[in-house]
């Protein structure tokens, strides 16, 4: 019989795996260093939070210096309140908002729901937020607006100045997303130009001080605001003491093999020993959320007595917006809710009926090789800052507790204090042409909050002006450079969408895209491929990938969009509905833009020039001879192969573009297409050059 220890008491407390493995846990002291209580209505609740102790602090030091950095636990408030303590302290008369960032749209759209239930008011008047593509604000009478930081920068290209803000506060910005950093680096500019914009930056544990010695004006600025009229240009720093309720935090006794089941059978351990109260599990990507779901159902049916007391649902950004909204509505009656996550559910969310946790203490990470141009999705461990975010998501209205599938030891002596800036580790092709459309032509001497790697810039800059968004003088070309711009997709794309209108084939090229923008549209069972082949075999095109997508986009619409349908067919129906939206949002920008909409009734030959268009530069060719599949790629002779997912594997056609490569034990490409050599010349000739048959090379490199 499994047996769970008090809190505070050194022994270990044993938790049976169903496989007859053993998981030991024990727990420490809680991370805790205040708890405050219940509260009956919403003002007592926010009077009771650590940061109210702190609201006069604050709005002084917001009123007197231009930029102030808020330190704090999670659940003390930061986000709901410091916004609301801006707006009563008059920040946002005249007409100005008072703007807060979160790095993610269900973040943002949360946030914002819970600031205008505690103000009284409707979403979308006095308090209001935007994402991409969504916008529930009033003009003139929204005055605290939530928006994701990558919106930000969007409205910066209207309004260079950000003139309607009185104040923008950062949150989360421990997180280091691309946008966060750029945004940071051009909100300093911007402060020199509007000494009157004050800045807010929050986090739970972000360095403060290397964020101050970053917004400390430069020798040559300080004159920049006068001492009498403007604030003080030197960063104040507070810090909120205290957060919600007790967290008590456990660690696995040995290291798991294996997390994913690790996280299974601590979820029905959790479910047979303790209290009520939902379960929040941390995993790292679509495919191991989609198994740790299956998992559960499994075991919960096999085990009589949870049999139809579990309900589990995945959060993961490739889930349609009504299926993430499932995940904020109350539990029902006798049922107990487990929520298997990415970190999309780390920072900023309170689920009310959350009060454990089980992280597995990794996360999928990007991480960009810019001499082999590989930008590979990988499953790392993650950083101090997530752990605390992650167990942060219990305690918040009661107590909680979080299970870590890690040791103490590892977490104490090895897991890394913070993880590394998105920007040094990731592809720069979007983050330069933002920066570029807001007219930053010195990219090099931009002041980053941490520099990216100069190789990987320049691949960056070769990228874009191959694609002609940059001209010779690496300024945006018109109309090409600031079309690509506008539209929210990763250049090559953007240009084979723009290629598309012209080949007459946007219909068809706009769900590409949008197939190409969620992770994966197979559903991937363990122990269950040969069945997943079979399917894809149903819809495999003997052009490749993009033209089996159209394929299955077309069986969908035609099923009537049917989950069963899907389901038959190894198709993941979340991310089929996150496809129609996705399309149905790129298709109002590209309308916009002017590109007219048009089927080519697939003439697959356009379609395949098209893609050619935007993604000439990862031409392949198979390499003659070779009974392996060995490709090499034209611009650099690098060898790669044909993914096992690629409906060409084993097929091995003579010419081939990809979208991306990963690299594991081999370079691998994913998603392909054919094409006939010579359209790189007919598409790229800046680019290119005919040698004769079958020989094609590049003109720069
Ligand atoms: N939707 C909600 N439902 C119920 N309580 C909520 C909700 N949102 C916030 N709260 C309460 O307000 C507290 C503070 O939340 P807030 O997001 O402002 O904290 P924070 O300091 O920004 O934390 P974090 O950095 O973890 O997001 C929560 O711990 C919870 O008690």
């Amino acid at each position: 019989m499994a047996k769970f220890w008090k809190p505070g008491t050194e022994k270990p407390r044993l938790v049976e795996d169903e496989d007859g493995g053993v998981l030991f846990f024990y727990s420490t002291s809680s991370s805790s260093s205040s708890s405050f209580g219940y509260a009956n209505n919403l003002q007592q609740q926010r009077q009771r939070l650590p940061v109210f102790k702190r609201r006069d602090a604050i709005l002084f030091l917001v009123e007197n210096h231009a930029t102030t950095i808020v330190v704090g636990e999670t659940g003390s408030g930061k986000t709901t309140q410091i916004p609301q303590y801006l707006n009563e302290g008059g920040w946002a008369e005249s007409g100005h908002v008072i703007g807060c960032t979160q790095p993610r749209r269900l973040a943002v759209q949360s946030v914002a729901s819970r600031v205008a239930e505690e103000m009284g008011v409707k979403l979308g008047e006095e308090v209001g937020y935007v994402i991409r593509f969504e916008d529930v604000t009033t003009p003139g009478v929204t005055r605290i607006k939530f928006l994701t930081d990558g919106v930000l920068l969007r409205e910066m290209m209207d309004d260079p100045l950000l003139s309607k803000y009185s104040v923008i506060m950062i949150d989360e910005a421990h997180e280091r997303s691309i946008s966060t950093d750029i945004v940071l680096g051009l909100l300093k500019k911007i402060q020199r130009r509007r000494p009157e914009l004050r800045l807010i930056i929050s986090s739970a544990t972000i360095e403060a001080k290397s964020i101050a010695s970053f917004f400390r004006a430069s020798k040559k600025h300080r004159g920049g605001a006068t001492k009498e009229l403007g604030p003080k240009t030197e960063p104040a720093i507070v810090s909120v003491e205290g957060r919600g309720f007790t967290v008590e935090i456990n660690y696995i006794q040995e290291p798991v093999a294996d997390y994913l089941r690790a996280a299974v059978s601590t979820v029905m351990l959790i479910h047979k020993q303790q209290t009520v109260g939902d379960i929040l599990v941390f995993l790292t990507g679509q495919d191991d959320i989609d198994a740790g779901v299956q998992l559960l159902n499994e075991e919960a049916q096999s085990s009589g007595k949870s049999n139809g007391e579990l309900l589990v649902l995945p959060l993961y950004s490739g889930l349609s917006r009504a299926e993430q909204d499932l995940v904020f509505s109350p539990t029902p009656r006798g049922k107990r809710k487990i929520i298997i996550s990415t970190n999309i559910a780390e920072t900023s969310l309170t689920l009310e009926g959350i009060v454990y946790v089980v992280d597995s203490g990794f996360s999928k990470q990007r991480f960009y090789d810019p001499l082999s141009d590989i930008e590979n999705l990988v499953v790392a461990p993650i950083s101090k800052a997530s752990a605390r975010q992650r167990a942060g998501r219990a305690g918040r209205v009661r107590p909680g507790k979080c299970f870590r599938l890690y040791t103490e030891e590892y977490y104490v002596n090895e897991m890394s204090a913070e993880g590394i800036p998105e920007m040094q580790r990731s592809n720069l092709v979007s983050c330069i042409i933002q920066l570029k459309a807001l007219g930053i032509d010195n990219i090099l001497g931009f002041g980053w909050p941490s520099s990216p790697s100069p190789e990987a810039m320049i691949r960056a800059l070769e990228v874009l002006y191959s694609l002609g968004v940059l001209d010779d003088d690496a300024k945006l070309t018109s109309p090409t450079g600031f079309q690509v711009a506008e539209i929210p997709l990763d250049p090559m794309l953007s240009k084979a969408l723009l290629a598309s209108n012209e080949l007459g084939c946007s219909e068809e090229m706009l769900t590409i895209s949008a197939v190409l923008s969620v992770q994966s549209i197979w559903i991937s069972v363990r122990g269950a491929q040969k069945q997943l082949d079979e399917a894809k075999l149903r819809f495999a095109a003997a052009e490749g990938d993009h033209v089996t997508f159209l394929n299955v986009y077309k069986g969908f619409l035609e099923s009537g969009k049917s989950s069963k349908w899907c389901h038959k067919n190894f198709i993941n129906y979340h991310a089929m509905k996150k496809v129609l939206e996705t399309r149905e949002q790129l298709k109002k920008t590209a309308q916009r833009l002017g590109i007219v909409l048009k089927s080519c009734d697939r003439d697959i030959q356009v379609i395949r020039k098209a893609i050619t268009a935007g993604f000439f530069a990862n031409a392949c060719h198979l390499e003659p001879y070779s009974h392996e599949g060995k490709y090499k790629t034209v611009r650099t002779s690098q060898d790669v192969y044909i993914h096992p997912s690629s409906v060409l594997f084993r097929v091995n056609p003579k010419w081939v573009v990809y979208h991306s490569l990963v690299s594991t034990d081999r370079r691998y490409m994913r998603n392909v297409v054919t094409i006939d050599p010579t359209w790189l010349v007919e598409v790229a000739p800046h680019y290119y050059q005919y040698q004769g048959p079958g020989s094609i090379a590049t003109l720069t490199r």
